[in-house]
């Protein structure tokens, strides 16, 4: 690759109209950590920091079309996958993506409440995508909707590492009594579970949270030498950690919005250092 060329990587998504998560996260994230970003829509919704207000759903042959475009013309380094809304659209990303450096965060609930993937959707992640995928990046309600059944979080990480790909079951504060303190659960398949914990940060700004977390991994594992080795695994989920931490700093006392406010995507820039542009 010619010198100052940046690894491109993929975001498979769907778009939210008040630019917290989806694509608009993720893209933010690729930018913020000096990849270039590729872009396939697999749903458009009218969503805010309150909630979801309508879900159009991209037809499976555009899906397939976008992917087509950007896979016969860029070297997609590493991709991820965000809300795919259809069991159709989730199968196909199984076929054109499996086995490449592939992050799933399986979206089936947003943060508002709204459910963005059904039953069909759960079933189609377990049959086909998990077991193509590199690491796969549930919450725990996730993976207990993926598993038809609830679980402490290792556990729930261990039995869907059995499918075939490493799985972090990521913890926001709430599962600290003392609040201080997330711990995400990382398992690989045939490998006991290991915690990973960091400082947890008290805030409502934190709408998008999974998506920058899973698109600073799939960058960190767009540059790793060994993406499915546990080093370099564990090593590219406590980059993406350390990096959703810093942007949930940054956005912790923004005034955006009436619900759960956006995470921060943006790195300060020394010419847009007034915040009160309004
Ligand atoms: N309040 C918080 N403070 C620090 N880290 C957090 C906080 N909330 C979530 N995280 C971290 O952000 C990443 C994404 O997790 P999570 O919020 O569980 O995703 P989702 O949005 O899918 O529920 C994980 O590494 C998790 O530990
Ligand atoms: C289009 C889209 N994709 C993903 C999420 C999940 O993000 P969050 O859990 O922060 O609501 C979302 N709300 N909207």
């Amino acid at each position: 690759m010619s010198s100052g060329t940046p690894p491109v990587v993929l975001s498979v998504a769907g778009t939210d109209s008040g630019g917290a998560a989806g694509t608009a996260a993720d893209l933010t994230t690729f930018a913020a950590l000096g990849a270039h970003g590729a872009c396939v829509v697999t749903a458009v919704t009218a969503q805010d920091t309150t909630g979801v207000r309508d879900v159009h759903a991209v037809p499976r042959a555009s899906v397939a079309a976008q992917l087509d475009a950007v896979l016969e013309d860029l070297p997609v380094a590493a991709a991820k996958t965000g809300m795919l809304g259809t069991p159709e659209v989730v199968r196909l990303v199984a076929e054109r993506l499996g086995g490449r450096r592939l992050v799933v965060d399986p979206v089936l609930v947003a943060t508002s409440g709204a459910v963005l993937g059904g039953a069909d959707v759960a079933r189609a992640y377990v049959e086909h995508l998990l077991p193509v995928a590199a690491v796969a990046t549930p919450n725990a309600d996730e993976a207990a909707a993926l598993l038809g059944r609830d679980a402490a979080p290792h556990d729930l990480a261990s039995a869907l590492a059995d499918l075939g790909c490493a799985v972090v079951v990521t913890g926001g504060p709430d599962g600290d009594p003392a609040g201080e303190a997330c711990t995400d659960w990382l398992a690989l398949p045939g490998h006991p579970p290991t915690a990973l914990r960091h400082p947890a940060l008290r805030t409502t700004n934190d709408h998008g949270t999974g998506c920058t977390f899973s698109a600073a991994l799939a960058v960190a594992l767009a540059r790793a030498p060994d993406p499915r080795g546990p080093a370099d695994l564990e090593a590219a989920v406590a980059e993406a950690a350390s990096h959703t931490l810093a942007a949930l700093h940054r956005s912790r006392c923004w005034d955006l919005g009436r619900g759960r406010g956006p995470i921060a995507h943006t790195f300060p820039h020394p010419t847009a250092s007034r915040g009160d542009l309004r």
